[in-house]
């Protein structure tokens, strides 16, 4: 299966390129954007550090959030200040389609300005299907 993941931490953690080392551990990663720097969505005078990858996987949905959530945990979530790394999955292909994740969705995250100049820069805008 595979999956389109946001990676994100508040810039003064330098995070990203050691979290994408620990994705490597689950399955075949690729990335598909460069990491970038941008302005938090909160509009809270910060700055966040964030990439788009995709990961190769055997698990499902419940699985690999909950690898995800432990890899953040390995990283410090939770127990040093701000967000040292953020997880979150945007959508799965299916049958060479891109579906949103529904939980992403209810989010708002595809609206989030930080995750479309992402999704642009990926060639990806527009390359959903409504369903998910
Ligand atoms: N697609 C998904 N991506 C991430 N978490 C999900 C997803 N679907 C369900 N969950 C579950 O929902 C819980 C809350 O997710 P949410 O993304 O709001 O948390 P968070 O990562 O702490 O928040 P944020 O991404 O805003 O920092 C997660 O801990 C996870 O168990
Ligand atoms: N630009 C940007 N803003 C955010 C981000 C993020 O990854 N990037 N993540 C958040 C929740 O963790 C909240 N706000």
């Amino acid at each position: 299966m595979q999956w389109l993941l946001l990676l994100g931490a508040e810039a003064q953690h330098d995070t990203l390129d050691a979290a994408l080392e620990a994705l490597r551990t689950l399955g075949e990663v690729e990335p598909l954007t460069r990491e970038r720097l941008t302005d938090a969505a909160s509009g809270a005078p910060k700055r966040y550090r964030n990439r788009l990858v995709s990961l190769d996987v055997p698990l499902d949905r419940e699985a690999l959030v909950d690898a995800c959530k432990a890899i953040e945990r390995a990283f410090g979530r939770g127990s040093v200040d701000g967000v040292p790394l953020d997880i979150d999955v945007l959508a799965c292909c299916v049958d060479t389609h891109w579906q949103v994740d529904a939980h992403a969705r209810a989010k708002g995250e595809f609206d989030a300005p930080h995750v479309r100049l992402l999704l642009a820069d990926a060639g990806l805008d527009g390359r959903f299907d409504a369903a998910g």
